[in-house]
Protein backbone atom coordinates (compact mmCIF):
# COMPACT_ATOMS: atom_id res chain seq x y z
CA UNK A 1 0.00 0.00 0.00
CA UNK A 2 1.32 3.21 -0.77
CA UNK A 3 1.81 5.63 1.94
CA UNK A 4 -0.91 7.34 3.65
CA UNK A 5 -1.12 11.29 3.12
CA UNK A 6 -2.36 11.79 6.38
CA UNK A 7 -2.72 9.36 9.40
CA UNK A 8 -4.53 9.63 12.60
CA UNK A 9 -2.68 6.89 15.16
CA UNK A 10 -4.13 5.92 18.42
CA UNK A 11 -5.31 9.65 18.94
CA UNK A 12 -7.42 10.20 21.86
CA UNK A 13 -7.98 13.20 24.32
CA UNK A 14 -8.79 14.11 27.83
CA UNK A 15 -9.91 17.28 28.92
CA UNK A 16 -9.18 18.37 32.23
CA UNK A 17 -12.48 19.25 33.85
CA UNK A 18 -13.37 20.38 37.62
CA UNK A 19 -14.61 16.71 37.87
CA UNK A 20 -11.08 15.16 36.70
CA UNK A 21 -9.88 14.41 33.53
CA UNK A 22 -12.93 14.03 30.81
CA UNK A 23 -11.80 11.64 27.89
CA UNK A 24 -13.49 12.69 24.68
CA UNK A 25 -11.82 10.67 22.37
CA UNK A 26 -10.12 6.80 22.78
CA UNK A 27 -8.03 5.17 19.61
CA UNK A 28 -8.93 7.37 16.73
CA UNK A 29 -7.30 5.50 13.93
CA UNK A 30 -7.43 7.12 10.39
CA UNK A 31 -5.73 7.06 7.04
CA UNK A 32 -6.83 9.46 4.77
CA UNK A 33 -5.55 9.08 0.64
CA UNK A 34 -4.22 12.81 -1.02
CA UNK A 35 -7.03 14.10 -2.48
CA UNK A 36 -9.52 12.12 -0.49
CA UNK A 37 -12.75 13.99 0.61
CA UNK A 38 -13.86 12.22 4.09
CA UNK A 39 -16.81 13.56 6.00
CA UNK A 40 -16.98 13.20 9.75
CA UNK A 41 -21.11 12.46 11.16
CA UNK A 42 -21.96 11.49 14.54
CA UNK A 43 -24.15 12.75 17.12
CA UNK A 44 -24.02 16.18 19.05
CA UNK A 45 -20.77 16.35 21.26
CA UNK A 46 -19.60 12.69 20.12
CA UNK A 47 -15.69 14.22 19.38
CA UNK A 48 -16.27 15.37 15.75
CA UNK A 49 -14.96 19.34 15.83
CA UNK A 50 -12.00 17.83 18.58
CA UNK A 51 -10.73 15.33 16.28
CA UNK A 52 -10.92 18.31 13.22
CA UNK A 53 -8.86 20.54 16.14
CA UNK A 54 -6.40 17.97 17.01
CA UNK A 55 -5.63 17.77 13.10
CA UNK A 56 -5.31 21.54 12.73
CA UNK A 57 -2.79 21.59 15.46
CA UNK A 58 -4.86 23.29 17.49
CA UNK A 59 -5.95 21.12 20.34
CA UNK A 60 -2.60 18.38 21.32
CA UNK A 61 -3.51 14.52 21.37
CA UNK A 62 -3.25 13.25 25.06
CA UNK A 63 -2.27 10.32 23.44
CA UNK A 64 -1.51 9.06 19.83
CA UNK A 65 -0.50 11.72 17.03
CA UNK A 66 -1.45 13.19 13.87
CA UNK A 67 1.55 12.74 10.67
CA UNK A 68 1.17 14.50 7.57
CA UNK A 69 2.83 13.51 5.05
CA UNK A 70 5.38 11.99 6.93
CA UNK A 71 6.00 15.00 9.55
CA UNK A 72 4.17 15.08 13.24
CA UNK A 73 1.22 17.30 13.52
CA UNK A 74 1.34 19.28 16.85
CA UNK A 75 0.75 23.06 16.15
CA UNK A 76 -1.39 25.37 13.43
CA UNK A 77 0.11 25.08 10.21
CA UNK A 78 -0.88 26.91 6.63
CA UNK A 79 -0.31 23.43 5.14
CA UNK A 80 -4.07 22.80 7.48
CA UNK A 81 -6.44 25.66 6.47
CA UNK A 82 -9.63 25.42 8.61
CA UNK A 83 -12.93 26.61 7.43
CA UNK A 84 -15.25 27.50 10.20
CA UNK A 85 -19.07 27.49 10.33
CA UNK A 86 -19.11 31.10 10.93
CA UNK A 87 -16.81 32.58 8.42
CA UNK A 88 -14.21 34.06 11.01
CA UNK A 89 -13.59 37.36 8.73
CA UNK A 90 -12.55 40.68 10.22
CA UNK A 91 -14.79 42.75 9.85
CA UNK A 92 -13.36 45.96 9.32
CA UNK A 93 -11.69 44.42 5.85
CA UNK A 94 -12.98 43.79 2.10
CA UNK A 95 -13.23 40.47 1.16
CA UNK A 96 -10.17 41.17 -0.85
CA UNK A 97 -8.38 42.68 2.08
CA UNK A 98 -9.58 39.32 4.33
CA UNK A 99 -7.77 36.74 1.74
CA UNK A 100 -5.18 39.17 1.38
CA UNK A 101 -4.09 38.72 4.94
CA UNK A 102 -4.07 35.32 4.52
CA UNK A 103 -1.82 35.32 1.09
CA UNK A 104 0.47 37.89 2.99
CA UNK A 105 1.36 35.68 5.47
CA UNK A 106 1.68 32.67 3.62
CA UNK A 107 3.12 34.08 0.45
CA UNK A 108 4.81 37.20 1.74
CA UNK A 109 8.61 36.46 1.30
CA UNK A 110 8.20 33.74 -2.09
CA UNK A 111 5.55 35.90 -3.80
CA UNK A 112 5.60 39.78 -5.84
CA UNK A 113 2.79 42.40 -4.97
CA UNK A 114 1.72 41.65 -8.27
CA UNK A 115 1.69 37.79 -8.01
CA UNK A 116 0.08 37.88 -4.69
CA UNK A 117 -2.63 40.70 -5.69
CA UNK A 118 -3.81 38.21 -8.88
CA UNK A 119 -3.35 35.26 -6.25
CA UNK A 120 -6.29 36.72 -4.03
CA UNK A 121 -8.50 37.75 -7.37
CA UNK A 122 -8.31 34.26 -8.44
CA UNK A 123 -9.19 32.41 -5.77
CA UNK A 124 -11.76 34.95 -5.03
CA UNK A 125 -12.81 34.34 -8.54
CA UNK A 126 -12.82 30.35 -7.74
CA UNK A 127 -15.70 30.49 -5.44
CA UNK A 128 -17.71 33.04 -7.77
CA UNK A 129 -17.26 36.14 -5.50
CA UNK A 130 -15.05 38.04 -7.97
CA UNK A 131 -18.07 40.76 -8.25
CA UNK A 132 -18.14 41.47 -4.52
CA UNK A 133 -14.63 41.38 -3.43
CA UNK A 134 -14.34 44.74 -2.44
CA UNK A 135 -17.52 44.38 -0.08
CA UNK A 136 -16.99 44.43 3.86
CA UNK A 137 -18.88 41.39 5.51
CA UNK A 138 -21.45 43.68 7.03
CA UNK A 139 -22.39 44.15 3.13
CA UNK A 140 -22.56 40.75 1.63
CA UNK A 141 -24.79 37.64 2.49
CA UNK A 142 -23.96 34.65 4.74
CA UNK A 143 -23.21 32.63 1.97
CA UNK A 144 -21.03 34.93 0.32
CA UNK A 145 -19.43 35.55 3.62
CA UNK A 146 -18.46 31.24 3.17
CA UNK A 147 -17.65 31.98 -0.01
CA UNK A 148 -14.79 34.03 1.22
CA UNK A 149 -13.56 31.85 4.08
CA UNK A 150 -13.34 29.29 1.21
CA UNK A 151 -11.37 31.52 -0.97
CA UNK A 152 -9.31 32.60 2.32
CA UNK A 153 -8.06 28.74 2.86
CA UNK A 154 -7.69 27.93 -0.55
CA UNK A 155 -5.51 31.02 -0.96
CA UNK A 156 -2.89 29.09 1.57
CA UNK A 157 -2.74 26.34 -1.25
CA UNK A 158 -3.53 23.94 2.25
CA UNK A 159 -2.42 20.53 1.40
CA UNK A 160 -5.56 19.79 3.48
CA UNK A 161 -8.68 21.79 3.89
CA UNK A 162 -10.59 21.24 7.70
CA UNK A 163 -13.84 22.44 7.68
CA UNK A 164 -15.97 22.71 10.51
CA UNK A 165 -19.91 22.46 9.44
CA UNK A 166 -18.97 25.07 6.53
CA UNK A 167 -22.38 25.25 5.28
CA UNK A 168 -24.45 24.89 8.61
CA UNK A 169 -25.59 28.39 9.28
CA UNK A 170 -27.33 28.56 5.70
CA UNK A 171 -30.42 28.33 4.12
CA UNK A 172 -30.97 25.18 2.04
CA UNK A 173 -30.55 26.82 -1.34
CA UNK A 174 -27.23 28.43 -0.55
CA UNK A 175 -26.41 25.14 0.65
CA UNK A 176 -26.83 23.30 -2.22
CA UNK A 177 -24.58 26.39 -4.06
CA UNK A 178 -22.28 26.00 -2.13
CA UNK A 179 -21.58 22.18 -1.86
CA UNK A 180 -21.96 21.97 -5.78
CA UNK A 181 -18.91 24.88 -5.99
CA UNK A 182 -16.95 22.68 -3.26
CA UNK A 183 -17.05 19.69 -5.76
CA UNK A 184 -16.65 21.58 -8.56
CA UNK A 185 -13.55 23.58 -6.77
CA UNK A 186 -12.36 19.85 -5.39
CA UNK A 187 -12.44 18.35 -8.84
CA UNK A 188 -10.12 21.32 -10.28
CA UNK A 189 -7.87 21.81 -6.87
CA UNK A 190 -7.48 17.55 -5.93
CA UNK A 191 -7.14 18.85 -2.06
CA UNK A 192 -7.81 16.80 0.60
CA UNK A 193 -10.40 17.55 2.28
CA UNK A 194 -12.19 16.62 6.24
CA UNK A 195 -15.30 17.93 6.73
CA UNK A 196 -17.82 17.77 9.56
CA UNK A 197 -21.39 17.65 9.01
CA UNK A 198 -24.61 16.73 10.37
CA UNK A 199 -26.43 16.44 7.17
CA UNK A 200 -26.54 13.14 6.09
CA UNK A 201 -27.04 14.23 1.99
CA UNK A 202 -24.66 16.88 2.30
CA UNK A 203 -22.17 13.59 3.62
CA UNK A 204 -23.20 11.07 0.73
CA UNK A 205 -23.17 13.62 -2.19
CA UNK A 206 -19.92 15.10 -1.11
CA UNK A 207 -17.83 12.65 0.53
CA UNK A 208 -15.25 9.93 -0.71
CA UNK A 209 -15.61 8.13 2.42
CA UNK A 210 -18.06 8.55 5.54
CA UNK A 211 -16.31 8.54 9.08
CA UNK A 212 -19.43 7.63 11.77
CA UNK A 213 -18.14 8.37 15.19
CA UNK A 214 -19.82 6.27 18.03
CA UNK A 215 -21.09 8.49 21.27
CA UNK A 216 -18.77 9.77 23.86
CA UNK A 217 -17.72 10.00 25.94
CA UNK A 218 -14.21 7.97 25.07
CA UNK A 219 -15.23 8.53 21.35
CA UNK A 220 -14.51 6.75 18.41
CA UNK A 221 -14.53 5.55 14.69
CA UNK A 222 -17.54 3.32 14.82
CA UNK A 223 -17.93 2.80 10.91
CA UNK A 224 -16.52 4.19 7.59
CA UNK A 225 -18.22 4.19 4.87
CA UNK A 226 -16.97 4.28 0.85
CA UNK A 227 -18.65 6.23 -1.37
CA UNK A 228 -18.18 5.21 -4.68
CA UNK A 229 -20.45 7.12 -6.48
CA UNK A 230 -19.45 8.39 -10.26
CA UNK A 231 -18.30 12.09 -10.38
CA UNK A 232 -19.29 14.73 -11.26
CA UNK A 233 -22.28 14.11 -8.94
CA UNK A 234 -26.04 15.40 -9.70
CA UNK A 235 -28.12 16.18 -6.73
CA UNK A 236 -31.38 15.73 -8.96
CA UNK A 237 -29.87 12.20 -10.54
CA UNK A 238 -28.87 11.33 -7.19
CA UNK A 239 -32.00 11.53 -5.50
CA UNK A 240 -33.65 8.41 -7.59
CA UNK A 241 -30.07 5.99 -7.66
CA UNK A 242 -30.70 3.38 -5.64
CA UNK A 243 -27.03 3.17 -4.58
CA UNK A 244 -27.03 6.74 -3.07
CA UNK A 245 -30.02 6.11 -1.43
CA UNK A 246 -28.45 2.82 -0.28
CA UNK A 247 -25.74 4.49 1.42
CA UNK A 248 -27.92 7.43 2.97
CA UNK A 249 -29.92 4.77 4.51
CA UNK A 250 -26.45 3.49 5.97
CA UNK A 251 -25.63 6.04 7.82
CA UNK A 252 -29.11 6.65 9.10
CA UNK A 253 -29.11 3.49 10.41
CA UNK A 254 -25.38 3.89 11.91
CA UNK A 255 -27.43 7.50 13.70
CA UNK A 256 -30.59 6.50 14.56
CA UNK A 257 -30.61 2.54 15.61
CA UNK A 258 -26.89 1.26 16.18
CA UNK A 259 -25.35 4.90 17.65
CA UNK A 260 -28.74 6.26 19.21
CA UNK A 261 -29.10 9.19 21.47
CA UNK A 262 -31.48 9.44 24.08
CA UNK A 263 -31.78 12.90 24.95
CA UNK A 264 -33.36 14.29 28.17
CA UNK A 265 -36.53 16.25 27.54
CA UNK A 266 -35.89 19.58 27.12
CA UNK A 267 -32.59 19.61 26.28
CA UNK A 268 -32.68 20.33 22.52
CA UNK A 269 -32.14 23.70 21.15
CA UNK A 270 -34.75 24.85 19.35
CA UNK A 271 -32.67 27.90 17.88
CA UNK A 272 -32.56 26.49 14.22
CA UNK A 273 -34.57 23.42 13.46
CA UNK A 274 -33.11 20.50 11.55
CA UNK A 275 -34.35 18.84 8.88
CA UNK A 276 -35.24 14.49 9.16
CA UNK A 277 -31.58 13.93 7.74
CA UNK A 278 -29.41 16.01 10.18
CA UNK A 279 -28.44 14.42 12.82
CA UNK A 280 -29.34 15.81 16.36
N1 LIG B 1 -11.93 22.26 26.14
C1 LIG B 1 -12.77 21.32 26.58
N2 LIG B 1 -12.85 21.02 27.90
C2 LIG B 1 -13.67 20.05 28.35
N3 LIG B 1 -14.48 19.32 27.56
C3 LIG B 1 -14.46 19.58 26.24
C4 LIG B 1 -13.62 20.60 25.68
N4 LIG B 1 -13.83 20.64 24.35
C5 LIG B 1 -14.75 19.70 24.08
N5 LIG B 1 -15.13 19.07 25.21
C6 LIG B 1 -16.09 17.97 25.31
O1 LIG B 1 -15.66 16.96 24.42
C7 LIG B 1 -16.78 16.36 23.80
C8 LIG B 1 -16.64 16.46 22.30
O2 LIG B 1 -16.83 17.83 21.90
P1 LIG B 1 -16.84 18.28 20.38
O3 LIG B 1 -17.07 19.75 20.35
O4 LIG B 1 -15.62 17.76 19.72
O5 LIG B 1 -18.11 17.50 19.81
P2 LIG B 1 -18.82 17.63 18.39
O6 LIG B 1 -19.12 16.24 17.94
O7 LIG B 1 -18.01 18.48 17.48
O8 LIG B 1 -20.16 18.38 18.78
P3 LIG B 1 -21.18 19.27 17.90
O9 LIG B 1 -21.64 18.39 16.80
O10 LIG B 1 -22.26 19.62 18.87
O11 LIG B 1 -20.39 20.46 17.42
C9 LIG B 1 -18.02 17.03 24.35
O12 LIG B 1 -18.52 16.26 25.42
C10 LIG B 1 -17.50 18.36 24.85
O13 LIG B 1 -18.28 18.84 25.93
Amino acid sequence: MTKPHLELTGVGIDFPTPKGPFRALDTVNLKIREGEFVSLIGHSGCGKSTVLNIVAGLHQATRGGVVLDGREVNEPGPERAVVFQNHSLLPWLTAWENVQLAVKRVFGKTMTKHEMKDWITHNLELVHMGHAMHKRPSEISGGMKQRVGIARALAMQPKVLLMDEPFGALDALTRAHLQDSLMDIQAQLGNTVIMITHDVDEAVLLSDRIVMMTNGPSATIGEVLDVNLARPRDRIALADDSEYNRLRSQVLTFLYEKQRKIEPIGSRSTASPKKASEVA
